[in-house]
C-alpha cells in the first residue's frame, strides 16, 4: 500500500527534480571547464591579439609616457626602453613610478629610464612638467599619452573639470600643446594617443561637457575616449606637412588596475581573465604606432591590434572635432586662432610655455592659492554659446 500523501509525492518529485538539474548544471560547468583547458593555449592565443613585430632600435631617441607607472603604460615603457630610447616616465605618484622604474631596470639592463611627476588632473602640474621637461630635455621623439580613468565616481580636477574629460582629454591636451615645439625641432616625431574602442559608445555633450547637469560615470569615460579620437583627427590636420605624426589606439580589453573604481567591471574581469590581454599584450599597439616604419608618414588615423581599426561616425566628424579643439582650447585659456589657423592658439611663447594670463595664475597658485581657472572657462563660455 501507498503511504506517501499527494504533498509528500510531488515534494519528493521536485527534490528529484533539483538534484538532476544540479547534476546537469555540475556537468555541464565541468564540460565547460574541460574545453576552456583544453583549448586554452588557443583562446590565450586569440585574446593576445595583434604583435608589434617591428625591431626598430630607438638608440638616442627619446619617448615621454604618462601614466608609465602601470598596465599598458609601464609595458610600454619597458619595450621603447629595451630598444634603447631614453624614456621618461610621467606619473601623478613618484613613488609609485619608480618602483616600475626599478622593475623595468632590473628586466632591461641598461635601462635609460627616468620619473617625472605629472598630474594630469591639475594645469599647474602640467605646466610645470612641461616646463622643466623644456629645460632639461633636448628632444623628443615618442609622446605617448596613455594616462587614463575609468568609471570613476563624480570627481572633479583641480581646475574643476570633470575627472574623466579632465584627465583623459583635456591635460593629455594641454600637455601636448606644450610640447608641441620640441616634437617638431626633433621631427619626424610621433603622437600616440591612447583611446579605446569605448569611443563608439560616447558622444561629446557641448552643452555640459563637464556632466554638471547629470553624471553617469560609464558615459564619462566614452565621451572622454571619444575626445582623444577626435583630438587626434584635428591635430594630424593642423600638423600636416611637419612631419609630426599623431595616431589614436584601441589597445584591446586588458587586465589592468583600470577597472579599480567599478567592483562590477573588476569582477567581470576576474572571472574572464583568460579572455583578457595581458599589459604586455594591450602595449603592442602602442608601441607599433610609436616605431613601426610603415606608419612613418600615417597620420590621424585609429589602430587596434597593430592593424588600421573601425572608428565611429561621431569619431570622423570634422565639424565635432573643430567644436571641441575650440572648447577645449577656451578651458584651457588657450583662445583660438579662427583667422590664422594656426596649429594650437596662438599665445605661446618661446619655448611653447605659455607666457600670458593662465601661466601667472599657475605660478600664484603654488604659493597661494589659484583663482579657479572654471570661472573664466565659464564667462568664455557664456560669449562662445
Ligand atoms: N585596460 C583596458 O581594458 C583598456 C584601457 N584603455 C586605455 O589604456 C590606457 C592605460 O590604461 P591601463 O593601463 O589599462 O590602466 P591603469 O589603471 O593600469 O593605468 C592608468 C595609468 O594612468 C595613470 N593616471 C590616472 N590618473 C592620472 C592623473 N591624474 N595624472 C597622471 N596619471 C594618471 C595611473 O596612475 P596611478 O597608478 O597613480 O593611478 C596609471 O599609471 C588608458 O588611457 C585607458 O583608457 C583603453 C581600452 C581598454
Ligand atoms: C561581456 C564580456 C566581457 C566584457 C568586456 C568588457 C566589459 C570590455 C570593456 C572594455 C573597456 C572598459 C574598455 C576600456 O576602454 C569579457 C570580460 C571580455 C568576457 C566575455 C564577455
Amino acid at each position: 500500500m501507498n503511504t506517501f500523501t499527494p504533498t509528500e509525492t510531488h515534494r519528493s518529485e521536485a527534490g528529484s527534480f533539483m538534484m538532476l538539474m544540479l547534476v546537469v548544471i555540475a556537468a555541464g560547468l565541468g564540460v565547460v571547464a574541460l574545453i576552456l583547458r583544453l583549448f586554452s593555449p588557443q583562446i590565450r592565443k586569440y585574446a593576445a591579439g595583434g604583435v608589434c613585430r617591428s625591431t626598430a632600435r630607438l638608440d638616442g631617441k627619446v619617448a615621454l609616457i604618462t601614466g608609465a607607472n602601470s598596465g599598458i603604460g609601464k609595458e610600454t615603457a619597458l619595450d621603447l626602453a629595451s630598444r634603447g630610447a631614453r624614456v621618461i616616465m610621467a606619473c601623478r605618484d613618484v613613488e609609485k613610478g619608480e618602483e616600475a622604474a626599478t622593475e623595468i631596470r632590473a628586466r632591461v639592463g641598461g635601462a635609460k629610464v627616468e620619473v617625472r611627476e605629472l598630474d594630469l588632473a591639475d594645469t599647474c602640474s602640467i605646466r610645470a612638467f612641461a616646463q622643466r621637461f623644456l629645460q632639461e630635455v633636448d628632444h623628443l621623439h615618442i609622446l605617448v599619452n596613455n594616462a587614463g580613468i575609468m568609471m570613476c565616481p563624480y570627481m572633479k580636477t583641480v581646475d574643476g573639470f570633470e575627472m574623466h574629460i579632465g584627465v583623459n582629454h583635456l591635460g593629455h591636451f594641454l600637455l601636448t600643446y606644450l610640447l608641441i615645439g620640441l616634437l617638431k625641432r626633433s621631427a619626424p616625431s610621433r603622437i600616440v594617443v591612447v583611446s579605446s574602442l569605448a569611443h563608439n559608445f560616447g558622444w561629446i555633450r557641448f552643452h555640459d561637457l563637464h556632466s554638471q547637469g547629470s553624471y553617469n560615470s560609464g558615459l564619462a569615460y566614452c565621451q572622454s575616449k571619444l575626445a582623444n579620437v577626435l583630438f587626434t583627427r584635428e591635430l594630424a590636420r593642423r600638423l600636416h606637412g611637419s612631419n609630426v605624426t599623431v595616431n589614436s589606439v584601441h589597445p584591446g580589453t586588458v587586465r589592468s588596475e583600470l577597472m579599480r573604481h567599478s567592483t562590477a567591471m573588476s569582477l567581470l574581469f576576474a572571472v574572464f581573465s583568460m579572455f583578457l590581454k595581458t599589459p604586455k599584450e594591450g602595449a603592442q599597439t602602442s608601441v607599433y604606432c610609436a616605431i613601426a616604419e610603415e606608419l612613418q608618414s600615417i597620420s590621424g588615423k585609429h589602430f587596434s591590434d597593430c592593424a588600421p581599426a573601425f572608428v565611429a561616425p561621431q569619431g570622423r566628424n570634422e565639424e565635432t572635432a573643430r567644436k571641441l579643439w575650440d572648447a577645449t582650447s577656451t578651458f584651457m585659456g588657450l583662445f583660438p586662432n579662427r583667422v590664422g589657423g594656426a596649429l594650437f592658439p596662438v599665445r605661446a611663447g618661446p619655448t611653447g610655455v605659455l607666457d600670458g594670463e593662465l601661466s601667472q595664475r599657475c605660478k600664484k597658485r603654488v604659493t597661494s592659492s589659484c583663482s579657479s581657472i572654471v570661472c573664466m572657462c565659464l564667462q568664455h563660455l557664456c560669449y562662445q554659446y
